[in-house]
């Protein structure tokens, strides 16, 4: 498999390491980068390996069957219409970019019509699976994550003293004033009930140093409760490494021919 990279941060960084140089993604190589900032490309062609290309347009006309979207949501909305038209699949980090419904529906028309299937890894939480099956009977009552992480990690800064509930509303609501700290609202948006009906709160909680999701739902299946304690990544606290990890699992389930989930 033949990568593409979009964005060369935290996530972008590590999956340069875990695949071009770990070897973590047997016949797989991130062939092609596009990193805003010429000094980090260089630096980067220079560690892994790669080929870099100074905008979105050129690294689509090189070989690569799928582009990794590593940036911003502005950054996804710029370049995600470009790499499907360009007939590449894509897999998105940043999935705050799907939660607009209209934008979601154009993009599934867009991958019929080029042929390419579009992927979005579980990122920082879990438990889409127990949502997937209990739509199959469209028997989903209610989603809502709670998200509690250190001032730092979240636009607050660093300042706080105690816990303090920063949003409550939806997922729709919660992705436009917070696009850096809650993509993982979306991707369960989009394995349960959508943007509008997803419910979130978010806590700058000074007592801790974890990236905490609380996931609960309820349906005809029963109820879930699943709590992630995300180590975050290290250079930038706002990401948990579960998200960066996420990423490679899904390459990697990509090849398996036995389907888990
Ligand atoms: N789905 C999930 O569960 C999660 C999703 N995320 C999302 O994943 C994305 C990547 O996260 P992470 O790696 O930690 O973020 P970082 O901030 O560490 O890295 C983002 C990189 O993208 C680059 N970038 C920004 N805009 C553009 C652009 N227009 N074109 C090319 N490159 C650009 C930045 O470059 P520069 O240095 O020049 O600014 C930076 O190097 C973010 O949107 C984040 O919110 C994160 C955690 C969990
Ligand atoms: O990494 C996390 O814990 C979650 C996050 O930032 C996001 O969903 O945008």
């Amino acid at each position: 498999m033949k990568l593409g990279l979009i964005g060369c941060g935290n996530i972008g960084k590590f999956l340069l390491q875990a695949i071009n140089k770990d070897g973590l993604l047997p016949g797989g190589k991130i062939v092609s980068i596009y990193a805003r900032r010429e000094e980090i490309a260089a630096q980067l062609v220079e560690e892994f390996g790669t080929q870099s290309y100074s905008d979105v347009d050129s690294l689509l006309n090189s070989d690569v069957d799928l582009v990794i979207e590593a940036a911003t949501i502005e950054a996804a909305e710029e370049y995600a219409l470009k790499v499907i038209k360009s007939g590449k699949n894509l897999l998105l980090s940043s999935i705050g970019v799907m939660a607009d419904a209209a934008y979601e529906d154009n993009i599934k028309r867009l991958c019929r019509k080029n042929n390419v299937n579009i992927f979005l890894p579980s990122g920082a939480i879990g438990g889409l699976d127990v949502l997937k099956s209990a739509k199959a009977v469209n028997g989903l009552e209610s989603v809502c994550i709670t998200t509690r992480k250190p001032p730092s990690a979240l636009p607050a800064g660093s300042s706080l003293e105690e816990e303090t509930v920063l949003f409550e509303g939806s997922a729709a609501e919660a992705i436009k004033q917070f696009p850096r700290n809650i993509n993982v609202a979306i991707v369960l948006s989009l394995a349960g009930l959508g943007s509008e009906k997803t419910k979130v709160k978010i806590i700058a909680d000074p007592y801790v140093l974890k990236n905490i999701h609380l996931i609960e739902a309820s349906g005809s299946f029963g109820k879930l409760k699943l709590e992630v304690e995300n180590d975050p990544m290290p250079n930038n606290p706002k990401t948990s490494y579960l998200a960066a990890l996420s990423v490679l699992a899904t390459l990697q389930n990509k090849e398996k021919s036995v389907q888990i989930g």
